[in-house]
């Protein structure tokens, strides 16, 4: 035993002496960094939870609370891009909110490339399309990119009419047309029917409403009633989808550090549950819709031009490329599915729910929104008239698009994003007070941060009212242009949000249809309370997968 003891001390000592000197090494090029800045665009963050810089790498969004308080770092600095390095970070990093730098960073993905090892927490099933870079992510987007064109955008509309107005029913028929209103929490709402719309428009299957009698089938839905528990299975579909979602931090663990599977902590083996009956729900998915595939026969299937599920599409696209080595394998396209059912339905839901919060707060601009939807929809249309709907109605939904753009200006789903520099560049900046421009040397291998919070929310950009919830500034005039290079809720460039579409339809049909029948109002706890708490308290927010409506409770109050 003692014999082992030397040389196990000199190991640990070496790999002690490595670890040092790697740290050197790094602050050496952190340092160079500081060194080349011009003046006045660094900024040695004090905030205590900087120390932590290597853990928090993996939770970069944990110091963005300071920003809403107390106004953003470049504000403070007097610049929009500064070099921000935690004290102890590995490497050189620059925070950027200047629109035309967002721009140049944005749109160059090879110069930019994505930081995949941040998304290790979303590929349990594999590479995937959000997970991936270069040649690999290629191929992932060339297959995905087929299922969403204007046959899916249909779909998403037609899917969105008739969960939003099934939930309206299930709703009323408990207690929801009671005079005085009923309160609910907005992000539950949201989170139902977007999954609901996810699962619909996503992937063709009906999940009947938690609450509703099961809805008469209006489209060619599979009879499988998702809300059961089928044989083989422990849990029904949606506690397994939802379980996975908010464990994925457990799960990250767990696939780390193996040994914590075997612990008995419930919280352990709900998430390994969940995930393992996750991945055989999807597998199912993939074969049934291949067999419903097959049995629909060459004649019947879904191209571009018709209404169709983009898991559909993305079958069928995935076998047309069989030979041109794009196929993506059985297990990449479960990992796909798992990503669009997890991106699809947590930042819309966020998003709409801070958005009921905000109409709340804004009744003048409910109003607004309100006008518009009657006077669009006078009568709801069928469901054999949504098609029509979609061509007719859909480019008149004005305000309510820009009422869903305004709430991701906001608040953006994901509110920072980050790449790395692939080889030395230089990034343009502005000093704020005199616009004059600056270039910042942005050397190889520094992590780039693109901070769309800050760009959304500071008055450069956006105007002394850049704080109001607005709608109206995403409207152009002859004197008014506004700010496109700024705005960035959905990234930029190659690399942007493949599901902007679907989600910017969904939040038009329930945005619109919610205030045609109900008056969004604070509930009484909030009446009483002065503006500034009320506002703090429905816009709170925490950080999740996406940042998410912790205080979005309000009143719907049925409209006369
Ligand atoms: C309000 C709703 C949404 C917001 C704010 C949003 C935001 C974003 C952002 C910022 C990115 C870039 C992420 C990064 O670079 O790390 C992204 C990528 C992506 N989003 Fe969305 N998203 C939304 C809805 C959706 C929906 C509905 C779907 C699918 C049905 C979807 C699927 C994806 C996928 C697959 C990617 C990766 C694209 C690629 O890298 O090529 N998203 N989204």
């Amino acid at each position: 035993m003692s014999s082992l003891t030397g040389p196990f001390l000199a190991l640990v000592s070496g790999y002690i002496l490595y670890l040092l000197l790697a740290r050197l090494l790094a602050l050496r090029r952190v340092l160079a960094l500081f060194r080349t800045a011009p003046s006045g665009v660094h900024l040695q963050y004090t905030h205590p939870q900087f120390l932590l810089a290597p853990v928090l790498r993996h939770y970069p969004q944990w110091d963005v609370g300071d920003y809403r308080a107390k106004g953003t770092p470049y504000e403070k600095a007097g610049v929009s891009i500064i070099a921000a390095t935690p004290l102890m970070a590995p490497e050189p990093n620059v925070w950027v909110s200047d629109p035309l730098a967002l721009k140049a960073v944005g749109g160059d993905r090879h110069l930019f490339p994505k930081q995949t090892e941040l998304y290790d927490v979303i590929s349990f099933y594999g590479p995937n399309l959000v997970t991936t870079e270069g040649d690999e992510w290629r191929r992932h987007r060339a297959a995905s990119k087929a299922a969403f064109g204007e046959g899916n955008n249909m779909l998403v509309w037609r899917e969105s009419m008739r969960v939003v107005r099934e939930w309206f029913a299930a709703f009323e028929a408990q207690g929801g047309k009671e005079l005085g209103g009923k309160v609910v929490d907005a992000h539950d709402v949201m989170t139902e029917l977007a999954l609901l719309i996810i699962t619909s428009a996503g992937f063709g299957r009906h999940i009947p409403l938690s609450s509703a009698q099961p809805p008469t089938a209006s489209s060619k839905h599979s009879s499988q009633d998702l809300s059961t528990i089928p044989p083989g299975f422990k849990l029904p579909f949606v506690p397994a989808l939802l379980t996975a979602v908010s464990g994925m931090n457990l799960q990250s663990l767990m696939t780390k550090y193996p040994l914590l599977k075997s612990l008995p902590v419930e919280a352990f083996q709900g998430t390994k549950l969940a995930y393992a009956e996750l991945r055989e729900y999807l597998r199912g998915m993939v074969e049934e819709t291949r067999a419903e595939m097959r049995a629909e026969g060459e004649g019947q299937r879904a191209s571009g031009g018709e209404e169709a599920d983009l898991f559909k599409l993305l079958i069928r696209a995935n076998e047309d490329e069989e030979g041109l080595g794009q196929k993506l394998s059985d297990d990449e396209l479960l990992s796909t599915t798992y990503v669009f059912l997890l991106a699809g339905h947590e930042t819309t839901a966020n998003t709409l729910a801070f958005a009921c919060a905000l109409l709340a707060l804004n009744p003048s601009v409910q109003a607004k929104l309100r006008a518009e939807a009657d006077s669009v929809f006078p009568t709801l249309p069928s469901p054999e008239e949504a098609l029509a709907s979609y061509r007719e109605d859909m480019p008149r939904l004005k305000y309510a698009e820009a009422t869903f753009r305004e709430t991701l200006r906001l608040f953006p789903a994901e509110v920072r994003l980050t790449k790395r520099a692939a080889r030395d560049t230089v990034l343009r900046g502005t000093y704020l007070k005199t616009g004059e421009k600056y270039d910042m040397p942005v050397p190889a291998g520094t992590i780039v941060w693109l901070d769309v919070w800050a760009a959304h929310t500071m008055q450069e950009w956006w105007g002394a009212d850049a704080a109001e919830f607005k709608p109206e500034r995403f409207f152009d005039t002859d004197e008014y242009k506004w700010p496109r290079d700024a705005y960035m809720p959905f990234s930029l460039g190659a690399r942007s949000c493949i599901g902007a579409r679907f989600a910017t339809l969904e939040g038009m049909v329930i945005l619109s249809h919610l205030v045609r029948e109900y008056e969004i109002c604070l509930t009484p706890e909030m009446e009483a309370l002065p503006l500034e708490e009320r506002k703090n308290q429905m816009l709170s927010w925490a950080i999740g997968v996406a940042i998410q409506a912790t205080g979005a409770k309000v009143m719907l109050k049925k409209r006369a």
